[in-house]
């Protein structure tokens, strides 16, 4: 029996993955009362406590614009913590799973970007989050690392479930139509996740250590995105203030934020599908699951 311990067990990411990982073994589920990832003594004696055969970190600074001025701790969680988890799991012969970001991207490029694309972060969250990835890569552990973007979920705070509250306050609403990516549902993320931890602790060699871009099929920007929730909202029957169309599109340079975001977040998934031969659904499936989740009544 393999013994998994899950870091991060309350967030988007980590709740779905507390779902799928238990498919594979025991699990021991922590989040930031059990362990605070700013305190290295406490994460270290947590991993040779319970001594994992798997340890998938699924906790991050995900808040972008306080990131840029708090960089000390989005630093000490995107970055060190994942360091320790690596040194720990190159000690005890663990597998180490971590989820990275398309903002370690600056966006500049014109089509999909490869896991060895040039990488060149325009925000502290994304240069943390880089650092997080290099310090695994050194350290020499069994790992797999999953580049996700625009992540959604039924738990937890994201844009998707921001446009549902905005638009019920709201006639009209202004929102980023010149970045580009592919939300992607945390459903989606644990269960590709738990799909190739099997894999990789069954067929090693057919399953490299590195970073995959895991993403959902297909591309929207975040105006687009925000209007196909509205939409899909209003035709499973809310009453909504505002309509699709008063989902106005604006460039990013109208809307200023702390953290700059790539104008390009697109990822190739080619790698994790041949390697994993997984199908990665379009996007819109799991964004639909997911809405009608939270508004049925
Ligand atoms: N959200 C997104 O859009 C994207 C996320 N990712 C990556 O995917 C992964 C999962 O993200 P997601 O599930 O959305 O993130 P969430 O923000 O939903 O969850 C992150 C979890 O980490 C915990 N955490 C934060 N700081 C600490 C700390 N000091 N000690 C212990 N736990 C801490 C949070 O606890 P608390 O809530 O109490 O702070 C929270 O439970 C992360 O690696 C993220 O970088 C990649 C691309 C997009
Ligand atoms: C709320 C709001 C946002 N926006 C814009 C700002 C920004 O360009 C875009 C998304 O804003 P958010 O702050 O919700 O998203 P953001 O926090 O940048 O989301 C990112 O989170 C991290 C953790 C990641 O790793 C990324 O993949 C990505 O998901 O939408 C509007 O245009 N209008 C609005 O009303
Ligand atoms: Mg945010």
């Amino acid at each position: 029996m393999k013994k998994i311990l899950l870091i991060g067990k309350d967030g988007q990411v980590g709740w779905e993955l507390q779902r799928a990982l238990i498919l594979l073994g025991e699990i021991k589920a922590v989040d930031v009362a059990d362990c605070d990832l700013t305190n290295p003594d406490q994460l270290k004696s947590l991993i040779r406590t319970y001594n994992p055969n798997v340890i998938v970190n699924a906790a991050a600074y995900t808040a972008v614009d306080k990131a840029e001025s708090d960089e000390q701790v989005a630093n000490a969680v995107n970055a060190i913590a994942p360091q320790i988890m690596a040194e720990e799991a190159a000690l005890s012969g663990a597998l180490l799973i971590h989820y990275s970001t398309d903002y370690v991207f600056d966006g500049t490029k014109a089509g999909f970007y490869a896991e060895d694309d040039v990488t060149h972060p325009l925000s502290v969250y994304g240069a943390t989050k880089l650092a997080g990835e290099i310090a695994i890569q050194k350290s020499g552990c069994e790992h797999l690392i999953f580049r996700t973007s625009w992540v959604f979920a039924a738990r937890g705070a994201n844009f998707a479930k921001t446009m549902l509250k905005l638009a019920k306050q709201r006639e009209e609403l202004k929102v980023v139509g010149d970045q580009f990516g592919a939300p992607t549902s945390a459903e989606l993320l644990a269960d590709v996740t738990a799909l190739c931890i099997r894999q990789k602790l069954q067929a090693p060699s057919e399953s490299p250590d590195g970073v995959y871009h895991l993403v959902a099929n297909g591309e929207t920007t975040w105006h687009a995105y925000a209007r196909y929730v509205i939409k899909t909202a209003i035709d499973i029957g809310q009453d909504l203030k505002c309509l699709p169309e008063n989902v106005i599109s604006i460039p990013a340079s109208d809307y200023p934020v702390p953290a700059k975001r790539p104008q390009n977040s697109k990822l190739n998934t080619s790698k994790i599908r041949i390697t994993f031969g997984i199908n990665l659904p379009d996007w819109q499936y799991h964004a639909h699951r997911m809405l009608s989740e939270i508004l049925a009544n």
